[in-house]
Parts: structure tokens; sequence; C-alpha cells
């Protein structure tokens, strides 16, 4: 049964509806949040490879405008002609500010904005030359000894020749929740600030990380130039994101709560299709079998003779259901055979078990379809041969046309078989006159609403005309819905009658309800 109970089971089903739909909101939010995450984590890559790309563009100017110094820079230095060649580096479209002769440590003279009076010491570099470019770099310096107060810049120099590398900003504007450092890294593993927020390299190589990872509650993002100079460090700030983003994700659990709504119909829709009844019914139809035997009596001795065995099935969530239910969907799949198969291999084992009672009659219903010798022989030959202490009988009832010459074939294979026929409901629907003239039955039950109408209407005067073309017939009859003790009392007036069957002698009962039923049995009550 396990989880189909609460696609079968109506009480289950909101239940039901709500954890799908919960499963999918999960579900939906969790993607939403993967995307986000991507998305994030694409804009810190890429964020960083922009400003890499600056950087690496800064330096390569510098490199080249060193070149041009090397090349241009012939006069003795700080002569007024060195200073007209410095003015055409400083012409070069490189961003670089300021440039100027360095000898023995010291500023000599410079060109650009700056205005140096005096030769300016600028003391020891923060890196040395010992890197791929061999250049030196004083960071950070305030640039006040250049005629520019407050402007802060790096010196880089190489060999004599030096320049201003004003701050970088980067020119991009971050989103809100993202921030980056530069560092500057040197050979001896030591790094310098650049530029942005003081911090975030030191706690990316302290996170262990590569690529974009988690580091206390936000991402981060490290990447070094090719020649590990410069390094760029991105942090996306996740509580930054979610209080930016507030209407955005109010928007998408909106929207993933009705996207999950509509997602749950469908899903929902399929299980319901998988789990409707006539399919779980198709499904489990033979496991789902279980036989009830409405007891038989004869109407002249009182004693038990036999029962009618009346499928019922048990549905997965354990409830009964009757056979105006299951038997539309039995003939319009064509599972005739299935059903009425299952049936007899249930009864058979319940009645050969627990009734030793001998001889004893046994009623299967058998659908007028399958009233063919070869249906019949696989149906009942069989259990015949295993089950010879039990007479059977084959009730047909018409509810559909049938070919007279074909049922009668079975009527007659059935006979050699030993093996009675019963037209079953008979007066009701296909099951009439005629085909008591044309069929050659064995018996005739007549149909349940006769007894059961009232004293006098004119049903019950029809039900003995109706027992008197039958026993004109020479056919045993059996008056079915016998519902009360007078009804019985007066068919057992009547000697035509043979058999009487209902709810006045027994309701369909159990195996061991029939059983009991047997043993409790006292015939000459109902004489
Ligand atoms: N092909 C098959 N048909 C089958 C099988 N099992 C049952 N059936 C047919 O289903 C119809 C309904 O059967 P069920 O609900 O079991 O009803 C039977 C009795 O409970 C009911 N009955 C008997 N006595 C009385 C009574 O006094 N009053 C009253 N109101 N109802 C009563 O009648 C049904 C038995 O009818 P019948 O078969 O005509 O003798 C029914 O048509 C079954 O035939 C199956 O395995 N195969």
């Amino acid at each position: 049964m396990g989880l189909a109970r609460f696609f079968v089971t109506e009480r289950y089903q909101k239940t039901t509806f709500f954890l799908i739909w919960l499963g999918l909101f999960v579900v939906l939010v969790v993607i939403l949040v993967w995307l986000a995450v991507h998305a994030v984590r694409d804009v810190l890559r890429q964020e960083t490879d922009e400003t890499l790309v600056e950087f690496m563009r800064l330096r390569s100017n510098v490199i080249s405008t060193y070149a041009r110094m090397d090349e241009w820079l012939t006069a003795p230095p700080c002569s007024a002609l060195y200073m007209e060649q410095l003015r055409r580096v400083a012409f070069l479209p490189d961003g670089i500010n300021e440039f100027f002769h360095v000898s023995d440590g010291r500023i000599e003279c410079s060109v650009n904005h700056g205005t140096l009076q005096t030769p300016h010491e600028i003391g020891l570099p923060d890196i040395d030359s010992d890197n791929p470019f061999g250049v030196s770099f004083w960071i950070d310096r305030d640039l006040g000894f250049l005629g520019m107060p407050g402007l802060m810049g790096a010196l880089a120099v190489r060999g004599n020749h030096g320049m201003i590398i004003p701050p970088q900003n980067p020119i991009t504007i971050f989103p809100q929740w993202m921030s980056q450092e530069v560092v500057i890294h040197v050979p001896d593993g030591n790094w310098w600030y650049r530029s942005g927020e003081p911090g975030l390299f030191t706690a990316a190589i302290g996170g262990l990380g590569t690529g974009v990872f988690p580091h206390d509650g936000d991402y981060l993002h490290v990447k070094c130039d090719p020649a590990g100079i410069h390094c760029v460090t991105s942090r996306a700030n996740v509580v930054d994101i979610a209080r930016n983003s507030l209407s955005s994700l109010s928007v998408a659990s909106v929207a993933a709560a009705l996207l999950a709504a509509l997602l749950t119909q469908f899903v929902y829709g399929q299980f319901r299709k998988y789990w409707d009844f006539e399919a779980r019914f198709l499904r489990y139809l033979t496991e789902g079998v279980i036989c009830t035997y409405q007891p038989i009596i004869s109407t002249r001795t009182g004693a038990v003779v036999g029962c009618e065995v009346l499928a019922r099935w048990r549905d997965l969530d354990g409830k009964i259901v009757f056979p105006d239910e299951f038997l539309p969907v039995v003939e319009k799949q064509n599972m005739s055979v299935q059903l009425t198969r299952a049936v007899i291999d249930v009864a058979m084992r319940e009645l050969s078990d627990n009734v030793p009672q001998e001889p004893f009659q046994v009623n299967f219903n058998i659908f007028p379809r399958d009233f063919e010798v070869t249906k019949l022989e696989a149906l009942l030959g069989a259990t015949v041969l295993d089950h010879r202490r039990f007479q059977f009988v084959a009730e047909i009832v018409e509810t559909e046309k049938v070919e007279a010459e074909i049922v009668q074939a079975a009527i007659d294979h059935l006979r050699r078989l030993g093996i009675r026929t019963y037209i079953d409901d008979f007066g009701v629907g296909y099951s009439n006159l005629q085909n008591l003239g044309v069929l050659q039955v064995d018996g005739v039950k007549i149909d349940r609403s006769f007894a059961m109408a009232p004293d006098h209407s004119v049903m019950a005067r029809i039900l003995d005309y109706a027992i008197e073309m039958a026993h004109a017939s020479n056919r045993a009859i059996v008056i079915e819905g016998v519902e009360t003790n007078e009804r019985l009392a007066t068919l057992r007036e009547n000697a035509l009658v043979d058999y009487a069957q209902g709810y006045f002698i027994s309701r369909p009962l159990d195996i061991a309800g029939l059983v009991r039923f047997i043993a409790n049995w006292k015939p000459e009550a109902v004489r």
C-alpha cells in the first residue's frame, strides 16, 4: 500500500497535495538559490578579471614607457634638453602622470604636473627591483614634495628613470554587495596594498579556497595575473545581497509558489491518473479479489445445498469495492476471464479448505462474453477435476445480447464436464422468455426484483407466472431476493420452487461466516 494510500484515500488527498506543493516549492527555491549563487560567482569572476586586465594594461604601459625613456632620454640628466625629452615622454597616452630622474636615491628633476623645486630623497623602495620587470616600487607615498599636496601615489623606478603611478581606483562601479582589493604580490611572499578594501587578500589566502569559495558567510574570489604580481580579491557579501534583493526575493518566492502550485496540479494529476480506481483495479485485480458466499437453501428440506460465489475487491486502502463499481471496468477493459479466474481460484481454495459438506453446490457468475467452449474450458476445466465433490453451476446473466448457438455449444460442453448452467436474473434485461425456450439450461434464477416486490403487487404476481413458466420448461427454479420469512413461507408452499436465496436466509458471507452459517443453520426453523 505504502505511498499509494495518499492518492487513493480521500482524506489524505489535501495533505498529499500540500506535501507535493511544498516539495516542489523547496526544489524551486533551491534551484533559484543555486542560480543566484552562480550569478554571483560569475559577477565575482568577471569583475576580478576586469580589474586585473586594467592593472596589467597599466603595467604594460609602465614597461613601454620605460622603453621610451631609455630610448628618448639621451641628454645629460636634468639639462634643459633632458627636460624637453622628458616632456615628450609625458605626452604618451599612458595614464602615468609624473616622470623624473633618480640618482643615488634622490629625485633630481621631474616633469609634468609636479613642480619639484629641490632634489628629494626617496629612501629605500618598498619593493626592490628583483622582479621580472626590474622595477623598484615605493608604495603609496605622499606626493606633496612634487607640489601635489594630499595626493598619494606609487613611485616606480627602473635605473635612473622614474614615474608616479597615481592611485588606480577601479573604473567599474561594483554592485553594492561587492568589494575588491588589489595587492602587489612580491616574490618574497609579501604583498602591498594597492587599492580597494584592505584585508580581503589576507582573508582570501587565509580562506584556503581556490576559485570562488565561501568564507565567513561571504563569497571570495582571488586571482593573480600570470606574472604573479598583481592579485585581485573580490568579495560578495551575502547579507548585503539579501538586503539589496529583498523585493526581487519576494517576487521570486511568490513566482516559485505559483509555479509550484501549477506543477503540483500536473504532478498530482499524473499520480491520480496512475492511482485512479480503474488504473489501480486493473493493476491489482488478482491480488485484490475476495469472495463472499451467499447460502442457497432447498425450499423442500430447508437444508443448505450450496452457495453463490459473489466477488468483491479489496482496494489498496482496505476499502471493499462492490461489483456494481468494478464490473463496468472489467467489461470495458475486457478483463472478464482474469476476474472469473481469480474468483474461482480464491473460492475453490477457501471452500475446499473449509466446507466439508458433500455434495455442495457452488454457483459462479460467468460473463456472457466468456460463454464459449474454449474460454470455459480454460476457466473451469481443471477446477472441475480438482474438486469433484463440489457441484458447479455456471450462472449466465445476459447483460448483452448473445449468440444463442455459441452459448448453447458452451452449455453442452459444460454439461459434459458435469457443470450445470442457470440463467441468472431471469425476467429482466436480455434474460427473457425467448432465451428460456432457446437455451437448454438446467435451471433458472428468477430476478430478485420479483421476490422483493410487495405482496399482491404486479411484480409479485408476475413471480408466480415466471415460476410456472420455468417449471413448464422443466428447469430447476431458484428464487433470489428472499428478504422476509413470509416470502419464504409463500415460496415453500409453492411446490414448483426448488431453491431460495436472499437476505432473509443470509447476506453474502466471508468464508468463516459461511462455515458458521452452515454449522448453525436449522432447516426445521424454516420448515
Ligand atoms: N460476472 C460476475 N458477476 C458477479 C460476480 N460477483 C458478483 N457479480 C454480479 O454483481 C452483481 C451484484 O452482486 P452483489 O452486489 O454481490 O449482489 C448480490 C447479492 O448481494 C444480492 N442479493 C442477494 N440476495 C438479496 C436480497 O435478498 N436482497 C437484495 N436487495 N439483494 C440481494 O444480489 C446479488 C446476487 O445477484 P445474482 O448474481 O443475480 O444472483 C450481481 O449481478 C452479481 O451477479 C462475479 O464473480 N462475476
